[in-house]
């Protein structure tokens, strides 16, 4: 080569360039085979379980590219990397807090997640469900989140369950996952989730959101108590509110659900101190965070302590007394004849009949809908004697003794026919409920009456 001429270097060089690529272009080729082979394996329903162990490779070109950012951070590096890439996650409930929770661990490289939701996407879950669009109202939610989290990272392994966590499944499902999140919305799945963490052996990172407020631990992990350790009992179902009836604001969740992902990220990598044992409580008007310690796990508990007593899953719903949705099921607390269907009471409306209409919901809730000529005593101010007072000066000017009560779906309407017979049983009064309330009118009646 000492002799060459300048143009045959260049000549050769050129060559050599060009057999680089080539070389380039086969080991990207072999790396696209060796990634479609194991997304074959892991895809494969009965290998679910089965994530490469990467703890022993280096991490490649891609990974090192992708993940720099938080690669250089020392006390996560590429081990931290490389075990989060080795973990599988499980979101039970793709709604507020399963949305941010499953972004964020998707972006930072988790191995697998799977996504379990029975439900679809409605359009007053957009405000705070972020994954969710507004072209796929009526999608299943574990494939909408699957289809938004596949376009921001294609690398991490996702299965989507179209399915609701019961005790019949909860332990299958379970066991192919190292680390559990709690992002439902409901008490019996609560319990269910904690059960079957607890007999499958799995933290249970648990979030909730309601309002203004968001809370955020982690369970039977590392001698810490587990949900039952804390709440050996279920609350009375009446004293329990969602989001659909209390409200509210998105940001909420979103903080919670992304504090979901980051206890994950700690528990999978063996990053810092997860909140085992500890109680985060966000309080977003006062822009606070507190934390709380928690007593540890109870000897006794019946299903983590030495002696259980719940040694397979049991009837959730039945124990709870409470549905493991939070679809609403319309109560029956009237006899027939105290009940009207919007029909009727439509007709009374028409027939222009004497009548006082009282809608018992919040103001705010009147803000958004309410029919005309009706007064406004939220249920909760029925029984007070300004209230009466009220009722009973109305009742005279209308000269009626008809009263019709309604309410946004008929259970509370219920509740105040019952209430107001005692407080007005003296005045003779004919009381009733509305079947269905305000949403079986906007249905039936008037679909210019906006449903929230
Ligand atoms: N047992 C269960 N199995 C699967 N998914 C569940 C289960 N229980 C609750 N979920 C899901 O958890 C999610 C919780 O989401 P979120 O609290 O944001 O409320 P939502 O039910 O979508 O909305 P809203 O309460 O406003 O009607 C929902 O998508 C719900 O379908
Ligand atoms: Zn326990």
């Amino acid at each position: 080569m000492e002799n060459w001429s300048r143009e045959r270097l260049i000549e050769e060089l050129k060559k050599k360039e060009s057999e680089n690529q080539d070389l380039q272009q086969k080991l990207e080729k072999r790396e696209e085979d060796v990634q479609a082979i194991l997304a074959k394996l892991i895809q494969d329903p009965t290998n679910h379980h089965i994530i490469p162990d990467k703890h022993q490779h280096p991490l490649n070109h891609r990974e090192v590219a992708r993940y720099s950012r938080q690669l250089i951070l020392p006390e996560f590096g590429p081990e931290g990397q490389r075990k989060l890439s080795s973990t599988s996650v499980l979101i039970v409930g793709c709604g507020g807090l399963g949305c941010p929770a499953a972004i964020y661990l998707a972006a930072a490289g988790v191995g697998r997640l799977g996504l379990i939701d029975y439900d679809t996407v409605e359009l007053n879950n957009l405000h705070r469900q972020i994954l969710h669009t507004e072209g796929r109202v009526g999608v299943a939610k574990a494939v909408s989140v699957a289809l938004s989290v596949k376009a921001l990272n294609s690398h991490v392994e996702l299965v989507p369950y179209e399915v609701a966590l019961t005790s019949q499944v909860a332990l299958i499902i379970i066991s192919k996952y190292d680390i559990v999140l709690d992002c439902t919305d409901n008490v019996a799945t609560r319990y269910l989730l904690n059960d079957a963490c607890v007999l499958g052996n799995k933290p249970l990172v648990s979030g909730s959101a309601l309002r203004y407020e968001g809370q955020l631990t982690v369970y039977h992990h590392n001698g810490g108590p587990c949900f039952r350790c804390l709440h050996p009992k279920p609350p009375p179902p009446e004293t329990v509110t969602n989001c659909s009836d209390g409200g509210v604001l998105g940001v909420v969740p979103g903080m919670i659900g992304c504090l979901q992902a980051l206890e994950a990220i700690k528990l999978a990598s063996g990053l810092g101190t997860p909140l085992s044992q500890k109680l985060l409580l966000f309080d977003a008007l006062q822009g606070t965070f507190r934390t709380v310690k928690l007593r540890g796990g109870k000897s006794d508990c019946e299903v983590c302590g030495e002696t259980p007593t719940i040694t397979k899953l049991i009837d959730y719903e039945q124990f709870c007394g409470a549905a493991a949705t939070d679809k609403e099921k319309g109560v029956q607390l009237l006899e027939a004849d105290k009940r009207v269907t919007v029909k009727e009471y439509q007709d009374v409306r028409m027939k222009e009949t004497p009548h006082l209409l009282i809608d018992v919901r919040l103001p705010v809730e009147l803000e958004i809908c309410a029919l005309t000529n009706c007064i406004n005593i939220p249920l909760k101010q029925l029984g007070k004697p300004n209230s009466i007072a009220v009722i009973e000066e109305k009742l005279s000017s209308v000269r009626t003794k008809s009263i019709y009560c309604v309410c946004r779906r008929g259970n509370d309407s219920q509740l105040a026919v019952k209430q107001l017979e005692s407080t007005l049983s003296e005045h003779g009064c004919q009381i009733k409920d509305i079947i269905g309330g305000l949403t079986a009118w906007a249905n039936k009646i008037d679909p210019t009456l906006p449903v929230y």
